[in-house]
């Protein structure tokens, strides 16, 4: 367990961490989400004692990171992974890591083959790709085999094996009980690994739900409708006080409803329909609309991106993401 209480960071005016508060519970893998500056590294590196909270606190298992007796076998973490001296071999710096906090040797060789290292065992960890530095993070992040894992962008610099390898990796962890927290930008690959959420955004609490219930939250229920008669059926919704959320390229509407709620009123109006398909809202919709206001780095005018809010006959038919929310 992670209990993050009134946690407060300011570097001079700027206010990184702005009175944060949440629990990260055993058993489940939870995604740590913001945009760009949210103050995602900052509260993980108060986590992991890297920086002092400027009030609050952080308790891992129930013990602030400074005073816990083993730190490694209780919490491991990657945060950033050029931390490793350039030419120390995976090995030696594994082992280096295993003496200085009193976890036996056979470990080493257990997470070097847990992480895939094996065949760069003996490489100096300058000579590393992206990649492999991540899994050599991951390695010396699992060595003290702890009940707290958390991770700073995961799988970033990994290959479409690595992001498999990873994302079984935190599901077991949390599957043998272990709490589990990462951060991500990449909601698609978030959406298939996590179970809870917690988002932030200008340093604040946004949200802290399970994966479904926060995208049922911030977006519609939605289906798309194809019908030879558009302007009929717009009539027919916006009489009914439905909103037509988006024009789609292949001349079908979505409209923020129900599939029953349409062929009610289809039938009733007498309105030709040939195909009416459920449409699944992805995190990454509910991530962009929970947190456009809270973004501090911009390259377009907010929500340009939403679906439901491009300019009629801009949106291409199958963009939504069907079940986001499953893996
Ligand atoms: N050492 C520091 N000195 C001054 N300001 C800092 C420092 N570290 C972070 N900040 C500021 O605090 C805010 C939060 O930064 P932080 O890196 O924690 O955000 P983040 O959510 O991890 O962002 P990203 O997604 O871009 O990694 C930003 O405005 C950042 O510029």
């Amino acid at each position: 367990m992670i209990e993050v209480t009134d946690l407060t960071k300011r570097y001079g005016n700027t206010t990184a961490v702005d009175g944060l508060g949440f629990r990260v519970r055993p058993g489940l893998v939870t995604g740590f989400l913001g945009p760009n500056g949210a103050g995602k590294s900052t509260t993980m590196r108060m986590m992991l004692g890297l920086d002092r909270p400027t009030a609050g606190e952080v308790r891992i298992g129930g013990t602030p990171y400074r005073q816990l007796r083993d730190p490694l076998r209780t919490v491991g973490a990657l945060l950033d992974t050029g931390a490793v001296h350039p030419g120390r071999t995976a090995l030696n710096h594994l082992r280096c890591l295993a003496r200085s906090n009193r976890i036996p040797a056979r470990r080493v060789h257990e997470v070097i083959e847990l992480a895939g290292l094996e065949d760069a065992a003996h490489r100096r960890a300058g000579t590393f790709s992206l990649g492999m530095g991540q899994r050599l993070g991951i390695a010396a992040a699992l060595l003290g085999e702890p009940a707290v894992v958390v991770l700073d962008e995961p799988v970033n610099g990994l290959d479409p094996e690595g992001v498999l390898w990873i994302r079984r990796l935190l599901r077991d962890l949390a599957a043998e009980g272990r709490t589990v927290l990462m951060s991500s930008h990449l909601m698609s690959e978030a959406a298939l690994t996590v179970d809870h959420l917690v988002v932030i955004g200008r340093g604040r609490l946004l949200a802290d739900t399970g994966m479904t219930a926060f995208i049922d939250e911030h977006t519609e229920a939605g289906v798309r409708v194809r019908t030879p008669e558009p302007e009929r059926l717009r009539d027919v919704l916006a009489g009914a006080g439905i909103e037509v959320v988006a024009d789609c390229a292949d001349g079908s509407l979505r409209a923020a409803t129900s599939a029953e709620r349409v062929g009610e009123l289809v039938a009733a109006h007498a309105v030709p329909v040939h195909e009416v398909t459920r449409t699944h809202a992805s995190l990454e919709e509910a991530f962009m609309r929970l947190t456009a206001d809270a973004v501090e780095y911009r390259s377009q005018r907010p929500g340009a991106d939403l679906p439901g809010t491009k300019p009629p006959g801009t949106e291409q038919p199958g963009t939504e993401q069907p079940g986001g929310a499953h893996r």
